[in-house]
C-alpha cells in the first residue's frame, strides 16, 4: 500500500522486521552492497546512483547528517540584523545563513517560537532552500500570483514579503487544517494582499473553482506533493516510506498539476514549479513531460536571476540540467530541493 504523499510535515514509519534484518545482515558484509551503505531500499539505490553517479554516496550521507535550524526574517516588519540582534541578546548563537540575504542559522535547536519577536511574526522558520525557490521564483511586487499547494504557507509568507504587500497572492489547497495556519501565519506577518481558497477533491468543482484564474496569473507556483526525499536529515525513516508505487502516484499528481498552472497563467505568464525531493522522476522529469505536452512554455535557466536576487555565490546546481537548481546537503547545506522556471513562450 503507497503511503500518503509528502504534504508538509511527516509521519514516521521505520523500515519492517524483515527489511531491518536483511539490511543488519548486508550492512556486516565486509563490502557491503550499496543500498546496504546508503540505508536505502535496492530499488531507490539504483535511481539514485543512475542519478547522482560518483557522488551517490556523499550525497546520501550529507541526507543522514543533522539539519539547522534557519529562519527567514520577515522583511515587511525588520531586518536580518535587528534579528540577529535580538536572538544574540537571548544568548542564542545565530549566524546569516550562507546564501539567503533573509536568513539566520541555529545549529543547536532552540525554542525559537517562543520567543516575543515570533508572536509579534519578525520571523519565520523556514528551511534555507525553501527561502532560495521563493527568491528564485521570480515573484515581482504588483503580481498576480496564484499558489497552487500553498498549505500552511512557508512559500506564501515568503512571497508575499518580497511583493511588498503590493500585488496579489491566491494561495490555494485541498487541506483545510494547513490553510487556516496559513492564516494565523499570514496574520502574525501583516501579510495583507493574500487571498485563501480551499479547492474541493472532486475534478469537475475544481475545474469550476479554477475557472475565474484561467490564463490571468502572472506568476504561479507550484510547490508539490512529493516524496519528501530531500528531507531526510529530519526524518531519516521517511525513506523507508518510499516504493515505487508510491512515487509512480505522486508522480502522476505532479505532473497534472503542472498542466494546470500551465493553464492558469496568463499570455505572459510564468511558473515557478518545485519539489523537496531528491530524485529526477519527481524534478526534471515532470518538466520535461509538461513541455513535451504543451509547446508554448519553455524553461528560463535560473542563473539568470540569480544576481538580482543576492544569490551569486550559490553553488551550481546538483541536476545534470543546469537550467533547472537541486539543491542537496552536500552542496548547498541546505535540505534537497529542486526548483525549475518556466515561461510562456513570447507569441
Ligand atoms: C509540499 S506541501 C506544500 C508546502 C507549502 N507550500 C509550504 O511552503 O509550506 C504540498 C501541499 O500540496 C497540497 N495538495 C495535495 N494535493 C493537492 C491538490 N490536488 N491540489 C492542491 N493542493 C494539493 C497538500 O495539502 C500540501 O499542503
Amino acid at each position: 500500500m503507497p503511503a500518503d504523499l509528502f504534504l508538509g510535515n511527516y509521519a514516521i514509519e521505520a523500515p519492517s522486521e524483515d527489511e531491518t534484518t536483511r539490511l543488519l545482515r548486508a550492512q556486516a558484509l565486509e563490502t557491503p552492497p550499496l543500498d546496504a551503505r546508503l540505508n536505502v531500499p535496492p530499488w531507490l539505490a539504483e535511481r539514485l546512483i543512475h542519478r547522482y553517479g560518483d557522488a551517490t554516496e556523499t550525497e546520501i550521507e550529507a541526507l543522514a547528517g543533522r539539519a539547522p535550524l534557519d529562519l527567514r526574517v520577515n522583511s515587511l516588519k525588520s531586518s536580518r540584523d535587528d534579528v540577529l540582534g535580538l536572538l544574540t541578546d537571548h544568548g542564542f548563537a545565530a549566524t546569516k545563513t550562507p546564501y539567503s540575504p533573509l536568513g539566520l542559522r541555529l545549529s543547536d535547536p532552540v525554542p525559537l517560537k517562543s520567543l516575543p519577536a515570533f508572536g509579534k511574526g519578525l520571523f519565520e522558520i523556514q528551511d534555507e532552500a525553501s527561502q532560495i525557490a521563493a527568491l528564485l521564483s521570480g515573484v515581482a511586487p504588483r503580481d498576480q500570483v496564484l499558489e497552487l499547494c500553498a498549505g500552511a504557507g512557508g512559500k506564501t509568507l515568503a512571497l508575499g514579503a518580497l511583493m511588498q504587500n503590493k500585488g496579489q497572492i491566491y494561495a490555494l489547497d485541498t487541506d483545510k487544517r494547513r490553510l487556516q495556519e496559513l492564516k494565523e501565519r499570514a496574520d502574525r506577518a501583516r501579510l495583507t494582499n493574500l487571498q485563501i481558497h480551499r479547492l474541493t477533491l472532486g475534478a469537475e468543482k475544481r475545474a469550476d473553482q479554477l475557472y475565474r484564474f484561467n490564463g490571468q496569473m502572472d506568476l504561479v507556483v507550484v510547490d508539490a506533493p512529493c516524496s519528501g526525499s530531500g528531507t531526510w536529515r529530519r526524518n531519516p525513516e521517511l525513506r523507508w516510506r518510499l516504493d515505487e508505487e508510491f512515487l509512480a502516484e505522486a508522480v502522476a499528481l505532479q505532473r497534472s498539476l503542472l498542466l494546470e498552472a500551465m493553464m492558469l497563467a496568463g499570455p505572459k505568464g510564468r511558473i515557478a514549479y518545485m519539489t523537496c525531493s531528491i530524485l529526477g522522476e519527481e524534478n526534471e522529469d515532470v518538466i520535461d513531460y509538461a513541455l513535451s505536452r504543451n509547446d508554448q512554455w519553455e524553461l528560463t535557466d535560473y542563473h539568470r536571476k540569480l544576481g538580482d536576487v543576492g544569490l551569486a555565490d550559490l553553488p551550481e546546481t546538483a541536476s545534470h540540467a543546469p537550467e533547472m537548481l537541486q539543491l542537496t546537503p552536500a552542496r548547498h547545506g541546505t535540505d534537497g530541493f529542486f526548483l525549475a522556471l518556466l515561461q510562456r513562450c513570447p507569441e
